[in-house]
């Protein structure tokens, strides 16, 4: 049944939105009916990075609100369309756009599309994301290979492995170690110097907070000193649930701004510049997430 208005599904429930295993899987088949596309690799598009859709050739697009429990994204830059395609051959999804904690929605909502992919039997997922840099070294405009992350909701339990466990996803204590596969990340460093791009690519910790506010100066120096180099408001959940059931996940985050470390800066954060630079390094990133796709 679509949702009217994900909001008032969700609002203020805590555990309370969960999909069982049946569930998830009768929301994948029901996707899969209406698309002719059997994907094996995924993709997560962060903050305008959604343009990522328009290399996929014969696309077949369904909105987000045409699917049973899929959070509709209520942000610029997350058009709210799960794409089908074609890319360098290869069958993909792309989920342009997806939804955040801050948009009020539950974790185990937030988490819900890569659990539909799994049963779509995606086994590859590249999930990308803005970022402010906090590694003072990183410039506007970098891509960051993820290497780790620091799940800080997750120190207060909001992780969407919280609740009964289900073996057919993946194990009650999942390691969290290894996340982001050392294969991928190799074949994304590699890409990305054959094809130009060694100056702007870069190799980092990103940091997942709640949002909506950007980090105040305190916060910003506590992560830098805590070994983070970018932070932002998703990807993280999205991750853990991959890692959960198995998927070889690769982490790419934009750097779209810097974060404010100096108390007496007149510098802010702010949406349009992170949507900004998103366009402008449009062309880069399709080129390299397709590059990579035609070597897997
Ligand atoms: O979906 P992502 O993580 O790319 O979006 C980032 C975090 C906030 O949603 C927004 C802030 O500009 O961009
Ligand atoms: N902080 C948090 N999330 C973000 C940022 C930031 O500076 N830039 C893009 N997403």
């Amino acid at each position: 049944m679509p949702m009217e208005n994900g909001y008032n599904e969700v609002s203020g429930v805590v555990n309370g939105s969960k999909y069982s295993y049946e569930d998830v899987q009768r929301i994948a088949q029901s996707v899969l009916d209406r698309v002719k596309c059997r994907p094996h690799i995924g993709i997560i598009c962060g903050s305008g990075l959604g343009g990522l859709a328009e290399v996929l050739g014969d696309k077949e697009i369904i909105q987000y609100e045409d699917i049973e429990g899929f959070p509709v994204s209520t942000v610029p830059g997350h058009a709210g369309r799960l794409v089908f395609g074609s890319l360098q051959g290869k069958q993909v999804v792309l989920m342009q756009g997806r939804a955040h904690l801050y948009e009020g929605y539950d974790v185990h909502k937030i988490i819900l599309p890569v659990r539909v992919m799994k049963l779509m039997e995606v086994r590859i997922l590249f999930v990308t994301n803005a970022a402010g840099g906090i590694n003072q070294d990183f410039n506007v405009g970098d891509i960051m290979i993820i290497k780790d992350h620091f799940n800080m909701p997750g120190f207060a339990a909001v992780n969407p492995l919280v609740g009964p466990n289900d073996d057919r996803f993946g194990p009650r204590f999942p390691p969290a170690s290894q996340c982001y596969s050392y294969r991928l990340r190799k074949l994304i460093q590699e890409t990305g110097e054959k094809l130009g791009m060694k100056d702007f690519i870069q190799n980092g910790v990103y940091c997942f907070l709640g949002g909506p506010s950007f980090e105040t100066v305190t916060e910003c120096r506590f992560l830098k000193v805590a070994g983070v180099d970018a932070t932002g408001m998703s990807t993280v959940p999205e991750v853990l649930v991959a890692n959960h059931c198995g998927m070889e996940v690769c982490g790419i985050s934009l750097i779209t701004n810097k974060c404010v470390m100096d108390y007496d800066s007149k510098q802010v954060a702010n949406h349009e510049e992170v949507l900004e630079t998103g366009e402008k390094r449009a062309k880069d990133m399709q080129q390299l997430i397709s590059t990579v796709v035609a070597d897997l």
